[in-house]
């Protein structure tokens, strides 16, 4: 089985990535063993020997036995020869395709696909992505979490305005497009952004993570479960639009985010029913999501949510 390991490199602005391939190929299926041929026993009938009168026990006929032996000897030959061929052609990789017989070509093709592994394993870290609609206090409760736990927060929507904003950024005028119309910025850029900045904190001796506001759409889930790392659970804020609404027009008074507005929020509400609830949808259907009633007091909504965690995992 070869494995794939892709670390991008975005801090810098850049959006190369330098992949790596480790590939450590199966070994074909083992050739098959020479068959075993039947012994034959040859009793030795001698002159003086009493039973050499018995008519029923004749001397048997040194022709058919010589037969049997030069036939069980060229099936061995025929046989030691193929397997020669087939290890011939495993050994000497720099064959033509043309010159592999198809059989052992369709055996390499299945032995040589590509498994990609995540950057940090379960042992590694544990990530916990926390979804639900704009405004719903999401990045609230995270803060309340990391100041009684041992947690890092990383919000998606944090880490790109943090982007937009840097000087030189080669990504800061269509990430700041992709927010103010309320659209999911490409994956590749959020998902670089999250890895460095978890990179940086495993360093740091970290491991449990809150993702914030991802993965919002299923390629970014996907993606992020097979290069970065796969998450634990997902928790799910949930709340009236109508409520989240009103959290964000007061949010808006001070914030200075350009996406909340009106007009900016009404587009946001329509790419989290459309793009983001099938994610949703799709850990539910994995039994890996933990809702979590949000409209009531910021510190109600706290306390169910610590019991829900501890239910799950070790506070
Ligand atoms: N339970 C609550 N009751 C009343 N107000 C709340 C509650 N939770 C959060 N808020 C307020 O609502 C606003 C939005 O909260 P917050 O920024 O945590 O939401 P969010 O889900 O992270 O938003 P976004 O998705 O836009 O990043 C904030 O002004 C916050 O103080
Ligand atoms: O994975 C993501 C997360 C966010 N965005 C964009 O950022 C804004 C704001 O996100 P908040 O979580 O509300 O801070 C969001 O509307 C998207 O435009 C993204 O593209 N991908």
């Amino acid at each position: 089985m070869a494995s794939l390991r892709c670390t991008p490199l975005l801090r810098t602005g850049t959006a190369a990535s330098v992949c790596r391939l480790r590939s450590s190929l199966l070994l074909l299926p083992a050739s098959p063993q020479p068959r075993a041929f039947a012994v034959q026993t040859v009793r030795s009938y001698s002159a003086g020997n009493s039973s050499s009168n018995d008519p029923s026990k004749k001397p048997p006929n040194v022709f058919a036995l010589l037969g049997i032996i030069l036939a069980g000897s060229g099936v061995f030959y025929l046989l030691s020869k193929s397997m020669q061929k087939e290890r011939e052609v495993r050994r000497d990789m720099k064959l033509g395709d043309s010159e592999i017989p198809t059989e052992i070509r369709e055996k390499q093709a299945a032995a040589t696909t590509v498994v990609p592994v995540p950057a940090f394993s379960k042992d590694e870290v544990k990530v916990i992505f926390v979804l639900g609609g704009p405004g719903v206090g999401k990045g609230t409760q995270c803060a309340n979490l990391v100041r009684d736990y041992d947690f890092v927060h990383l919000s998606a929507g944090d880490l790109l305005r943090a982007e937009q904003a840097r000087e030189g950024s080669e990504y800061g005028e269509l990430i700041s497009t992709y927010i103010r119309e309320g659209k999911i910025v490409p994956q590749e850029i959020t998902i670089a952004l999250l890895r460095n900045a978890m990179q940086d904190a495993v360093k740091e001796g970290h491991s449990k993570f809150l993702i914030d506001g991802f993965p919002r759409k299923m390629d970014q889930a996907i993606k992020f479960e097979e290069d970065v790392a796969v998450s634990e659970f997902t928790l799910y804020f949930d709340c009236s639009e109508d409520v989240m609404l009103q959290r964000l027009l007061k949010r808006g008074e001070t914030s200075g985010r350009s996406d909340d507005n009106i007009e900016s929020i009404k587009k946001r509400f329509k790419t989290f029913v459309d793009t983001s609830m099938p994610v949703i949808d799709y850990y539910r259907g994995q039994n890996k999501v933990i809702s979590v009633p949000c409209e009531k007091t910021k510190e109600e909504v706290y306390d169910l949510l610590k019991e829900k965690i501890s239910d799950r995992m070790s506070l």
